[in-house]
């Protein structure tokens, strides 16, 4: 690690991003004069002293080995909290308040379950950590009543377990990464088709644990679609589902596991339907003359059950600081809203998608603008994340959220999204830049993914939970969800009990309390 603390940097150095001057000339127009404000220095930071006792680290050593047992600064201080901008801040501001006691790092699904056995017998709070990217605080547990807290890192879980090419499916253990998961399944001429932003560093096992989206989700669906078997360590001990691609056996209790979020058990493997890798890949790029426009040609592509591989909308203003760029922040984008269509399969499939959606959208206002911007973003996508510690550097707090509902209710919901962060961060003297992109559809509706960026206070992460708390109240109150895949954690708590209602929450701590009695799974985060 680097004397400063860059904590978004996904540890990468060489993909260390600076901001082009151009950005930074626009980041005076839009926010005033720069006001920097650097990390501290990684010594100064201030972890908790650790908690547990020697008879258990060494009961732990004796369990997983070792050389897999680790209480040193350094690895506590990667495994704190996740990647949202309010675990950034803290970090970068010396408080380490998050950091768990040590880090585990079990090899095997049977490790895992030793762990979590013994953790629940010794009252210690077990953290699953996969590649360490929620968003929304899932990966801060409350020490409440508990001895410790332990990270228990999947890292290790990285295998291809079994192809099934018959069948089409695929057993991936939970700490396979996004990148290393397409390594495994190209062997097999497969795909597992989930590229969220996140895609470099989160893992199976977490986008199974928080119900991920990926950007090819028109194509692919979403990853609890995905998932037909899970194996799952718990207190009361191992839980395997999923005999069938479809069944009429009672509730999908798989269901229960998808976005439980490491607080019903810790997810070691996943059974996957995957596809066969595509041959060609092509993505282009539309303008529509107003987001509303290209809405409506986004929703009859998907009721006429035309679904190219990736549909995304920008609104007017993402449009017009065309973020599929970063290095050309501020060129004239030329208006409207710019619409991504990704097709991928065989070169035949991908020349009919593209010629059908093509007849759709020009027939709704659409003009094509060919592939060059496509084929930019699809190289760029994963590319943001990088700029934001350069941008908390420069004093500007860049933080996104992201909602859903039905298509009748999607004009309202984003007005009063983007009203609600807009009079929040005003109101508090920071006049915000306010986002949004369609970034999921469905035939009965779609999400819609909000980006903010403002000059910070000196309090940013007051400031952000402030911009933040009127947002939720008002996805509520027009009827949306409180998130559509960047799941629940401990940020989103009080929203989602709205959102399920109270016999949906006494539901959910029953189950918590059956599988988990000592409640030492990932506590405080999800469970009302
Ligand atoms: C820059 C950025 C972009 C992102 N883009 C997207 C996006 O496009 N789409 C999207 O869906 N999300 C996105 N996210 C959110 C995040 O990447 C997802 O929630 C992802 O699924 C988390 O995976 P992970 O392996 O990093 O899990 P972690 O962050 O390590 O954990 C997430 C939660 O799941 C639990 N958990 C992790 N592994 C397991 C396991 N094996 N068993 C049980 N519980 C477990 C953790 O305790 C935690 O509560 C983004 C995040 C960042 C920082």
């Amino acid at each position: 690690m680097s004397d400063r603390m860059h904590w978004s940097r996904w540890g990468d150095p060489a993909r260390t991003t600076t901001l082009p001057a151009n950005a930074l000339a626009m980041l005076e127009l839009a926010f005033g004069p720069p006001a920097p404000r650097p990390a501290v220095d990684q010594q100064t930071v201030q972890l908790p002293a650790v908690g547990l006792p020697d008879d258990v680290l060494d009961a732990l050593r004796d369990a997983i080995g070792v050389e897999h047992v680790d209480a040193g600064v350094e690895p506590r201080l990667l495994h704190t909290g996740g990647k949202s901008t309010p675990d950034l801040l803290a970090l970068r501001g010396g408080d380490a308040a998050a950091a768990p006691d040590a880090v585990l790092r079990p090899a095997d699904h049977d490790e895992v379950q030793a762990l979590v056995s013994f953790c629940s017998e010794r009252r210690i709070a077990v953290v699953p950590y996969g590649g360490g990217t929620s968003v929304v605080g899932g990966l801060t547990a409350s020490r409440d009543g508990l001895v410790a807290v332990v990270a228990i890192d999947l890292g290790r879980l990285d295998r291809l377990v079994d192809v099934d090419e018959v069948s089409s499916t695929a057993v991936l253990q939970a700490g396979v990464s996004g990148p290393r998961a397409e390594e495994l399944l190209g062997e097999h001429g497969m795909t597992l088709g989930h590229f969220p932003q996140s895609f470099e560093f989160a893992t199976v096992g977490g986008f199974a644990a928080t119900r991920s989206s990926g950007q090819s989700s028109s194509g692919y669906g979403r990853f609890d679609t995905m998932v037909v078997g899970l194996k799952v360590a718990t207190p009361l001990g191992t839980w395997e589902l999923g005999v069938a691609p479809a069944s009429a056996a009672g509730p999908d209790l798989r269901q229960l596991v998808l976005g439980s979020e490491g607080t019903l058990g810790i997810v070691t493997e996943v059974r996957l339907a995957v596809r066969t890798k595509p041959a060609t890949a092509v993505y282009e790029t539309w303008r529509f003359p107003t987001f509303v426009d290209g809405a409506t040609a986004m929703r009859t592509l998907t009721q006429d059950g035309i679904n190219p591989t990736v549909l995304r909308l920008s609104d007017e203003t993402e449009t017009s600081l065309n973020l599929a760029k970063p290095e050309s922040i501020g060129a004239d984008s030329g208006g409207g809203a710019l619409m991504v269509c990704g097709y991928e399969g065989t070169d035949g499939r991908v020349e009919r998608m593209r010629r059908e959606v093509g007849e759709v959208l020009q027939g709704l206002g659409g003009t094509p603008l060919g592939a060059e911007d496509g084929e930019q973003w699809a190289e760029g996508r994963f590319d943001a994340p990088y700029l934001r510690d350069a941008l908390l550097d420069e004093g500007v707090l860049v933080e996104t959220l992201e909602t859903a509902t039905f298509w009748g209710d999607l004009d309202r919901l984003y007005a009063e999204v983007k009203a609600a962060l807009e009079g929040a961060l005003s109101a508090q003297g920071t006049n915000p830049i306010v986002l949004c992109h369609i970034s999921h559809v469905y035939r009965t509706g779609a999400s819609l993914y909000f980006t903010v960026a403002c000059r910070e206070t000196d309090d940013p992460r007051a400031q952000w939970y402030a911009a933040k708390q009127a947002a939720s109240d008002a996805i509520v109150a027009a009827g949306g969800t409180i998130t559509h895949h960047h799941a629940v954690g401990r940020d989103h708590r009080p929203w989602y009990a709205e959102e399920i209602g109270p016999i949906g929450t006494d539901v959910l701590r029953a189950v918590k309390r059956s599988v988990d009695p000592a409640g030492v799974l990932n506590p405080g985060v999800l469970i009302p």
